[in-house]
């Protein structure tokens, strides 16, 4: 295996593996919809520079927890497809390091959101 990367190639290989996530996981492509969908509404409801970042880092955080997910999920796989206990549990935790970056999403959501929508909906 070749051992050195120019940085270019470094890139390259980082962006195949956004690719290789985004062709092979629904819910990246689900948590990939739902940014689109987030980032169209904060033009629409005109956010604070603050809230923007919030938002950002929110939806950073959901797309980067599903990809070390599935980094995660395809080394155990790689290892063994047979039931392990460890397996089970490496698979669990990088499955709730998602769901909590999901909650966190929520709550975030909400605070940001909700009002702006209802005031929005009642203009
Ligand atoms: N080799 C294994 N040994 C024991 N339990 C396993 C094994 N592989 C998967 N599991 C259990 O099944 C669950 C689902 O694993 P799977 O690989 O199907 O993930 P997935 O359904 O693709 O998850 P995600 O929806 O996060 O992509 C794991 O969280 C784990 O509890």
């Amino acid at each position: 295996m070749k051992k050195t990367r120019s940085l270019g190639e470094s890139f390259l290989c980082a962006l195949a593996g956004v690719v290789y996530a985004f062709k092979t996981q629904r819910n990246i492509k689900i948590h990939f919809f739902a940014a689109i969908i987030v980032v169209l509404l904060s033009f629409l409801l005109k956010l604070s520079i603050s809230e923007i970042l919030a938002i950002s880092l929110t939806v950073t955080m959901v797309l980067v927890a599903e990809m070390i997910n599935t980094a995660i999920e395809t080394v155990v796989d790689m290892y063994t497809t047979e039931y392990h206990p460890l397996a089970k549990a490496a698979k669990n935790v990088a499955a709730g390091a998602v769901l909590i970056s999901a909650v966190n999403a929520v709550i975030v959501g909400y605070i940001v959101f909700f009002k702006k929508i209802i005031m929005f909906l009642n203009m």
